[in-house]
């Protein structure tokens, strides 16, 4: 079956579209990449996404806007990506606007932003969408939702695998080796923390929003990392939550940012004619790299020893964040996924295609060992063409 896969993430920079074909066993499908693209949102819209996402007030009106213009993204995306219109469904993620974990007995729940009726008008096509809302109803944490579909689409090695996505946030999938004893060991999956959250909102400020993100890390590698405060940083709850985990801006967002900047201020030497104001930036970036990839480090040192860890997402293509995961994760090879054939932006995409593919065949998308959820359920929401 040839299936649309619709992803724009937690970075709001744009909508990642794939078309992919899947075939024989669901749990473990032969899959053919057919066709990508990638749409930017427009700057304006990318704005009020994502201060949307840091808690700024909206009118309904202005929400309802929000909702539509996100909608015809999507489609837009789904055109250039498939302009012959050969999918016979659509999975579409959604633009998540707010994700709030369960705490407690309380259940979690979450907002992606997203018109599916309208989506499915509009590519004349069903859209299978809201994907995380069942996993949540049954407790669960509704995210991260890629672990099972890594399993089906990348598969297992000789030893365990991880897989991370270096995206707004940063999520971890433990694959178990094809053989030996831990082969019956179920797939395992967690948010670890921020990787470019809040990279990319202290270079819009350093930069006064002339600049998005810090392109290859090259402003970061100017500055001086300051460890000891990331060993602090490392002690927050957040990272010392035992999975199931997930998170998003709603922990590492604005507020968040500005109380680490401040705390880097307390500890720096005063800008003077030998340090210019302007490495106190570099400093800040270089140290918000390391804390990412020091995030993940920790992650990985408790629990099975993955004996690689393959790198998707935007963040792959941050060579000085490569390097110093490389150098926090020792005895691991450290390697960019696109070497199995997934490019960094394909990954998400394609696997939202699977749970959509997942839905159309009634088999359940979500892993319970990974999100917590009571049971394993059918993961989304079908919308059909309006006739
Ligand atoms: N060339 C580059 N150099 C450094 N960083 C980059 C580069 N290209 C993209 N990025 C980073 O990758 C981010 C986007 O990554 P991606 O599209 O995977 O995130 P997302 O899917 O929106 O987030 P999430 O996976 O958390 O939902 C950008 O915001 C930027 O920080
Ligand atoms: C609520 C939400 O959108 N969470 C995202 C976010 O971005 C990365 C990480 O946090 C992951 O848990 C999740 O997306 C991926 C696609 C997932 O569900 O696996």
């Amino acid at each position: 079956m040839r299936v649309l896969g619709l992803m724009s993430g937690t970075s709001a920079d744009g909508v990642d579209a794939v078309l992919a074909s899947f075939q024989g066993p669901l749990r473990r499908p032969r899959w053919r990449l057919l066709a990508r693209a990638s749409l930017p949102y427009p700057e304006p819209l990318r704005q009020q996404l994502i201060g949307l996402g840091q808690g700024e007030l909206l009118s309904a009106a202005a929400l309802l806007e929000l909702a539509e213009a996100t909608t015809e993204v999507q489609a837009a995306a789904a055109r250039a990506c498939d302009p012959q219109g050969s999918a016979e469904l659509v999975g579409c993620h959604g633009q998540t606007v707010w994700h709030r974990p369960p705490v407690g007995k309380r259940r979690g729940n979450s907002w992606q932003l997203l018109q599916g009726p309208l989506l499915a008008a509009l590519v004349q096509r069903p859209v299978v969408f809201d994907f995380r809302a069942a996993d949540l109803a049954l407790g669960g944490q509704g995210a991260p939702l890629v672990p099972p579909a890594d399993e089906a689409l990348i598969g297992r090695c000789g030893g365990w695998r991880a897989v991370l996505n270096l995206g707004g946030i940063a999520n971890l999938t433990l694959l178990p080796p094809r053989c030996g004893p831990d082969r019956h060991q179920p797939v395992r999956g967690w948010d670890c923390g921020p990787a470019n959250t809040l990279l990319d909102l202290a270079v819009h400020r350093f930069s006064g929003g002339s600049r998005t993100y810090d392109a290859d890390g090259a402003w970061a590698r100017r500055g001086q990392v300051n460890e000891a405060l990331i060993g602090r940083w490392l002690q927050e709850p957040f990272f010392q939550q035992v999975p199931p985990k997930s998170t998003g801006r709603e922990l590492f967002g604005r507020p968040d940012l500005e109380r680490r900047l401040e705390a880097l201020d307390a500890v720096r030497q005063p800008a003077g004619p030998d340090r210019p104001a302007e490495g106190e930036a570099a400093d800040a970036l270089a140290t918000l790299t390391a804390f990412s990839a020091a995030a993940v480090a920790q992650e990985l040192a408790h629990g099975p020893r993955p004996i690689e860890l393959l790198v998707a997402g935007g963040g792959a293509r941050n060579g000085l964040l490569i390097e110093q995961l490389r150098r926090r994760c020792r005895g691991v090879i450290v390697r960019p996924l696109a070497d199995l054939g997934i490019a960094d932006s394909d990954r998400e995409a394609l696997a939202f295609a699977l749970l959509a593919w997942w839905h159309h065949r009634n088999h359940p998308g979500n892993a319970p060992e990974v999100t917590g959820a009571r049971r394993p359920t059918v993961l989304g929401v079908c919308a059909r063409p309006p006739g």
